[in-house]
């Protein structure tokens, strides 16, 4: 067979093919090896086919491509450099294959260029750098997501703060410390429907300072501010939890005794009244007045205010310093 014979047939290979002889002559090239190296037909052709490799590519065709072929008639993708006329390196895949024609011994080379492998590489690289970033992108994102989170809870947390601190200046008297009348009423009320549900006693309390005027025109308001502060410490210190002392207006007191019925409300009254009357101050002693009542199931809470107030009055008409009562 010609050698043109046997370019022609592999011509429109869509592999970079050659066809050497015994001595690795090139005897045939197809055009895909001509423009893969950049070179013409006339010089590639009668070269020894390693003047087409690498340096590194030669030593291994010589030393290991060569020897595997003789010996097994055939390699498959052996991994080697070409080399440009230019001087450029090639990466291929290299299958090649031993025939004999004629009683001619010729080997055929087929070679695939890695460019497209290499493409692929890149592509690959490229997406990895991309799906990178995006994770990264997606951390910083959570990141921000959490910090977001966390000042929201900050602020949640602040805001309650506010509330609560909000609700105690609402229901707190900024004296004497003591609930203050808003506070103490929502309180009758809650008891009163307690009275109504499950007939849960409790008695009121109505405190009024005696001649409280005096003290103030005759020690200063400081003073009798310092009184009303001690009247305070006193009364927070006397009721349990369940009962509330309230400061329902300038030197006027009052409590709710929870479950207490009438002579026990009167027996703690009592011991309120000696209370203020032993504590101390520079010059002088003071007193109060007590009225105490006892609520009933059909009671509102202006009725109850109302009945408290006129035993206060009866305890202020009769000598002062002392505790009065009115049944419902
Ligand atoms: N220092 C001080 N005085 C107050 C305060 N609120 C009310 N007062 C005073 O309490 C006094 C109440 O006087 P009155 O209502 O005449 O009663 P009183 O002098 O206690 O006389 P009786 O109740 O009849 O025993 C007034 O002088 C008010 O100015 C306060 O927050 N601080």
């Amino acid at each position: 067979m010609s050698e043109q014979a046997l370019t022609g047939w592999i011509d429109r290979s869509p592999v970079a093919a050659l066809i050497v002889d015994a001595r690795s002559q090139v005897v045939a090239a197809n055009v895909t090896v001509v423009e893969l190296l950049e070179s013409s037909a006339e010089d590639i052709m009668k070269q020894p086919f390693v003047q087409l490799l690498s340096r590194s590519g030669r030593m291994f065709y010589l030393g290991h491509i060569l020897p595997s072929l003789q010996q097994h008639a055939a390699v498959d993708e052996i991994y080697l450099r070409l080399r440009t006329k230019a001087g450029q390196e090639i990466p291929v895949l290299l299958n090649a294959t031993y025939h004999n024609t004629g009683g001619v011994d010729y080997y055929y080379f087929a070679m695939m260029p890695m460019q497209r492998r290499n493409i692929l590489e890149d592509q690959l690289v490229e997406a990895k750098q991309e799906a990178e970033h995006a994770l990264a992108a997606e951390r910083e994102a959570l990141a921000e997501l959490e910090r977001a989170k966390l000042e929201l809870e900050k602020q949640q947390s602040e805001l309650k703060r506010l509330n609560t601190r909000l609700e105690h200046l609402a229901t707190t008297d900024p004296l004497t410390k003591l609930a203050n009348r808003r506070a103490f009423e929502a309180r009758l009320e809650n008891n009163l429907s307690l009275v109504r549900r499950d007939s849960m006693g409790f008695s009121l309390l109505s405190l009024d300072l005696d001649h409280f005027k005096d003290i103030n025109d005759r020690y200063g308001h400081d003073t009798g501010d310092k009184v009303l502060v001690a009247i305070g410490s006193l009364l927070a210190s006397m009721f349990r939890t369940a009962d509330l002392a309230a400061r329902t207006g300038g030197e006027e007191f009052a409590v709710i005794l929870s479950d207490a019925d009438l002579s026990v409300a009167l027996g703690i009254a009592e011991r309120l009244r000696g209370s203020i009357e032993a504590l101390e101050f520079d010059d002088f002693r003071v007193t109060a007045s007590i009225g105490v009542t006892t609520a009933q199931s059909e009671d509102t809470r202006e009725d109850l205010l109302r009945r408290a107030d006129q035993a206060l009055y009866k305890a202020k008409r009769a000598s002062r310093n002392c505790v009065k009562y009115l049944t419902g």
